[in-house]
């Protein structure tokens, strides 16, 4: 919930690939900040949604669940989950919710995914105005998948309001990363053998004081 002295936080929460921890991290900022929470492009509907990941995970009583622009049946690349429907992903279809709250919208995949033919998720993000957080897990290839998706989000002048580590430490990772990009870099996840509302919360103080609130 934002106090009426604060400016609302807008973030898009990427990530350099799928299955990396945005929902994960979208969910510590939603509980963080108390703030309200959207996927726009949801592909794959069962077991369940990341909406409904987010909404099992957040604790407060304040945030709010906008609906998805495109729920898709097919847990793939939004643009074949769509055209298995017969529908066309829209560009115009991107507006954001209507809220004076701080807002956390989550990506469908990395980057650059493809919505339609032509149109990829940095497309419909860009002109939102929204700030980006980059979610990193860490595997072998990870570096190279980071710097990519800032080197993308920078060539198309998408601000980046920093970078979260997910996974056991790793500085020979992290040093480089940091050093050769001078991203802001927010508080990192740890691997959890249980993610649940109480892994949220024991997080969001460290993520809610890293925003200054
Ligand atoms: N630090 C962690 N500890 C334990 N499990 C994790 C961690 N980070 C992510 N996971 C798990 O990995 C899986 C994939 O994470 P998540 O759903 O957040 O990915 P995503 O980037 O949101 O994927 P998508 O592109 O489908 O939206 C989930 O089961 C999540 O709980
Ligand atoms: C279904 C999956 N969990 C995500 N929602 C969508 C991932 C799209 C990846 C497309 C790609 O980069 O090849
Ligand atoms: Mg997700």
């Amino acid at each position: 919930m934002r106090t009426s002295s604060s400016r609302p936080e807008r973030l898009f929460v990427t990530g350099i690939g799928t299955d990396v921890g945005k929902t994960l991290i979208a969910a510590i900022l939603t509980e963080a900040l108390q703030a309200d929470y959207w996927k726009p492009v949801q592909a794959g509907l069962e077991p369940t949604t990341d909406t409904a990941t987010v909404r099992r995970l957040v604790s407060n009583p304040h945030s709010v669940f906008h609906p998805e622009a495109y729920r898709l049946q097919l847990p793939a690349s939004p643009h074949l989950a769509a055209a298995r429907e017969q529908v066309t992903i829209q560009a115009d279809a991107f507006q954001l919710p209507a809220t004076a709250n701080h807002l956390v919208v989550e990506g469908a995949g990395g980057l650059l995914v493809p919505l339609a033919p032509g149109l990829l998720l940095a497309d419909v993000i860009a002109p939102l105005g929204l700030e980006v957080v980059v979610v990193s897990r860490h595997y072998l290839g990870s570096i190279n998948h980071t710097l990519l998706t800032l080197e993308a989000l920078q060539r198309r002048n998408i601000p980046v309001r920093g970078l979260v580590f997910n996974g056991a430490p790793t500085p020979a990772t992290e040093d480089f990363i940091t050093q050769h990009t001078g991203v802001p870099i927010l508080p990192r996840l740890q691997p959890e053998t249980d993610v649940t509302a109480a892994t949220i919360s024991r997080y969001a103080p460290a993520f809610r004081q890293w925003f200054g609130l």
